[in-house]
């Protein structure tokens, strides 16, 4: 009969093969992305490392079971982080985290062959360990304002299984130069009941994360206008709702801008649909260089937009939609070797103190517009106040 402990060591290496190859599959599906890659070697190692530990009895030297032990454990964690940084794009140099692991075995060997003492040979490269864990952690729930409950579940993850190292290294760290029984019995009680538990939570919110992060994606593409880039109609409704709440709060100067690209028709009849499509495009990207980050800009179809900004002054917020319209006047799309002069027409509605739906203010700057369109094109027309 086999030690409890062998079961929980092939346990683990098969769970770890296991997450290797849906990490591998990941990368895969998730257009090769680098960071998912380096979960699936981290999970690779890690699967060497409980091998190793399985077949401890056919080394001959006890020392080199122990130094490839070491090794496979820090690399694993090395690429753990690395991934994460990679996924969240911290800037980390990876010699840094390299010659973190190179100093840690580097200190595991003069306490392993140079000057051998087994509590700093069993926790120096631990702490090392340990520090990484916390690094990733933070790494995690840095990564945006408001954290996904997956990332704060990943995060708080690797902190536990942080401490369930600390504990161990610790443990390992009491005993001194030389073996202590009592500890050592403590040492494989967390290295065999907590390590394992905080292992497989931790790697299971790591995969919640990535499907979190593919969800959001295709939230994101399902609400996103392929050619410009812009939100589509549904996401633009979606995000104004928040949007106008938020800038209301913030007492801004709401205005709600739809606006049309002028006789688009006779475009694509003179330049072809692709020279059409070039001033879409052309113009939505002129339009962000020149409207806030925060403002938001939609196409509602065909050459119809819609932007919602958010000003500290009144006159401000009004005067955006001139000025865009100023700025398309005079700037001629290239297209190959030609130039596209377009014009747009503006309809403008004021939002504050106004509760209007999104809906309803859509409606009244449409018909603002089509004032604008009505009396000559290249003009901004706001709407009646009365009209509300
Ligand atoms: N190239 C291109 N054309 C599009 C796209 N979507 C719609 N269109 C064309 O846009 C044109 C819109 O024409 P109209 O609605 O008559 O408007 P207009 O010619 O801009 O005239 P006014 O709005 O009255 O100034 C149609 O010919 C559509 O085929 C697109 O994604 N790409």
């Amino acid at each position: 009969m086999e030690s409890p402990f062998t079961y929980i060591l092939i346990t683990l290496f098969f769970s770890s093969i296991l997450l290797s190859i849906i990490f591998l599959m990941t990368w895969q599906t998730m257009g090769k992305q680098k960071y998912a890659l380096m979960f699936s070697l981290s999970f690779l190692a890690s699967s060497v490392l409980w091998a190793n530990s399985l077949f401890k009895s056919l080394f001959l030297s006890h020392n080199l079971y122990w130094m490839i032990g070491c090794s496979v454990s820090m690399l694993s964690v090395l690429l753990g982080t690395w991934g994460h940084c990679l996924r969240t794009n911290t800037k980390i140099n990876p010699a840094t985290l390299l010659s973190l692991g190179v100093f840690g075995m580097a200190l595991t060997y003069y306490f392993t062959y140079i000057s051998p003492h087994l509590g700093l040979r069993m926790s120096l490269y631990l702490y090392i360990d340990v520090v990484l864990l916390m690094i990733t952690s933070v790494v995690i729930i840095q990564h945006r304002i408001k954290s996904r409950p997956a990332e704060i579940g990943a995060s708080a993850l690797h902190f536990i299984f942080a401490v369930c190292l600390f504990i161990a290294a610790s443990i390992a760290l009491a005993q001194g130069k030389d073996m202590d029984v009592e500890l050592i019995k403590w040492y494989a009680i967390v290295n065999f009941t907590a390590l394992p538990a905080a292992y497989v939570g931790m790697s299971v919110f790591v995969i919640y994360m990535l499907a979190s992060d593919l969800a959001e994606e295709m939230k994101l593409l399902a609400m996103t206008d392929l050619l410009t880039n812009c939100l589509n109609r549904r996401g633009f409704y979606i995000q104004a709702k928040q949007t106008m709440l938020e800038l209301q709060k913030q007492q801004q100067h709401v205005c709600l801008i739809y606006w049309d690209i002028d006789k688009f028709k006779a475009i694509n009849d003179q330049f072809g649909h692709a020279g059409g499509d070039q001033v879409l495009i052309s113009i939505t990207q002129l339009i962000k260089l020149h409207i806030k980050k925060d403002d938001l800009i939609g196409r509602m179809g065909g050459e119809e937009f819609v932007i919602l900004v958010g000003r500290s002054h009144y006159q401000d917020a009004i005067n955006v939609a001139e000025r865009l319209r100023a700025i398309i006047n005079h700037t001629p799309i290239p297209f190959g070797e030609q130039k596209i002069n377009v014009t747009a027409s503006f309809g403008v509605v004021e939002l504050n103190d106004q509760n209007i739906p999104i809906e309803q203010a859509i409606d009244l700057a449409d018909t603002a517009l089509y004032q604008a369109k009505s009396s000559g094109r290249n003009k901004v027309v706001f709407s009646e106040p009365q009209s509300f």
